[in-house]
């Protein structure tokens, strides 16, 4: 097992990868219960929903950790859940059945230009310096995810979008303390301190009264079966739908991209030329972890940002995605246990993995305009838009622009300008809310 999984050449242990597998997987358990919530207001149902999810996420997982070999998680993406539920359906006006024929075609479409090697050649035109501004940009954006799933940073009023929260209220002083805790380990080198911090929040606060005792620890997985196969491929092929199907279809590209190439970095995983060996391989796992999802009754499944949590404790192969798997699956029979972890438990995990993925940004030139602005862009825009796919698709689109506009066009290759041009069409086809 330790020789499948190369433990020796990533310097790694059953130990780490075990604990880096919990932390992951507590950080993105909530995906369990958010994702089900959302679809709903498309009309999915949440039981089946729910099972659709976990079974999705365990699809996808399992291939990262034995075909890829690589310690990242799979599951249904919270931003193309909400653009599916709230544009495609609810503003656009289509049912749920023929937005996962969508999603299906979109992942079809990946699965292809998987195996023809077009997506890594892609992956690999990219900039060393807008590969750095995507790990720095996932990392603030989960930062800002964790300030408000802990209720530290909430919506503001008009004219100012963000505010401080109530840093009296019982849950965010629990999330202060679980900060508080989880960097005090990192300091003394304790291993799995994220999940120390996890898990002490919430007894805490099941302790306190804030958060409430689950009722039972077990229960049966709701039967999926209203919901699976229920896509339509014929209306997603219509060609009135043509726009939705490509802006799934690009949000999910750039966002895997950028995901796996952001985490890569973060786990040192990548090569002098700052590319990841055998990209196709995760690449693969998450394309078809998209097409298999639609068929299962969800959304888009991709590569997750939350992985960055289990590189933090030292994850660097398979076997951490193994174990995320494995916790999915039991949570198929114990979801009432894993599921009350709190936003302001787990949100701690997401604050904490921001300072560490800021640590690229040394890597961009800030004294050349040309590297510095397309990074700068695609940072905040990823944050402040709130949509990874809209900071990435800035980055892409601007820095061939300005080493044009400088002369330097030389320096931009092919792939680039491909690249630049699927960024530009998400921004002419975004369906306008
Ligand atoms: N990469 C990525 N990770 C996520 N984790 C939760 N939602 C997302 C998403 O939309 N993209």
């Amino acid at each position: 097992m330790k020789r499948f999984f190369k433990f020796d050449q990533h310097h790694t242990s059953y130990r780490r990868e075990t604990v880096a597998g919990i932390t992951t997987f507590l950080t993105m358990a909530y995906i369990i219960i958010v994702n089900p919530a959302i679809l709903e207001a498309a009309g999915i149902p949440r039981g089946p929903s729910t099972t659709a999810t976990i079974v999705a996420a365990v699809f996808g997982t399992v291939m990262m950790a034995l075909y890829a070999n690589r310690p990242f998680a799979i599951a249904p993406y919270m931003s193309e859940n909400a653009f599916i539920a709230f544009t495609v359906v609810k503003v656009l006006g289509y049912t749920w059945q023929t937005a996962l024929g969508a999603v299906f075609v979109a992942g079809i479409l990946f699965t292809v230009l998987t195996v023809f090697k077009v997506r890594s050649w892609l992956a690999e035109a990219i900039p060393l310096s807008l590969k750095c501004a995507f790990a720095v940009g996932i990392g603030l954006f989960l930062t800002f995810i964790g300030l408000n799933e802990t209720g530290l940073v909430t919506l503001g009023v008009p004219g100012a979008p963000v505010k401080m929260g109530n840093i009296a209220s019982p849950s965010v002083l629990l999330a202060v303390f679980g900060y508080l805790l989880t960097v005090f380990l990192m300091t003394r080198r304790i291993r799995g301190a994220i999940v120390i911090g996890i898990v002490a929040t919430t007894v805490l606060s099941i302790a306190c009264g804030v958060t409430p005792m689950p009722k039972e620890f077990v229960s049966l997985p709701p039967d999926p079966t209203p919901i699976v196969g229920q896509l339509s491929i014929a209306n997603a092929l219509d060609f009135r739908f043509f726009p939705v199907v490509l802006t799934i279809f690009i949000m999910a590209f750039l966002d895997t991209v950028g995901t796996l190439i952001g985490l890569s970095m973060r786990a040192d995983l990548l090569d002098e030329a700052g590319n990841l060996p055998e990209i196709e391989k995760p690449m693969l796992a998450d394309a078809l972890a998209t097409t298999v999802a639609p068929l299962l009754g969800t959304t888009t499944t991709g590569a997750y940002i939350e992985s960055a949590a289990g590189i933090e404790e030292g994850g660097r192969t398979g076997f951490t995605a193994l174990v995320v798997a494995g916790l999915f699956l039991l949570s198929l029979f114990f979801s009432p246990l894993f599921t009350i972890v709190p936003p302001h438990a787990y949100g701690i995990a997401l604050i904490v993995i921001g300072s560490f993925m800021v640590e690229p940004i040394k890597r961009i030139d800030f004294d050349d305009f040309t590297e510095l602005v397309p990074a700068f862009l695609t940072i905040v825009l990823m944050i402040f838009t709130y949509n990874i796919g809209v900071g990435m698709s800035t980055g892409l689109l601007t820095y061939p622009l300005l080493k044009a506009a400088a002369g330097r066009g030389r320096e931009v290759s092919a792939g680039m300008w491909v690249l630049a041009l699927l960024a530009m069409s998400l921004f002419i086809f975004f369906p306008k809310m």
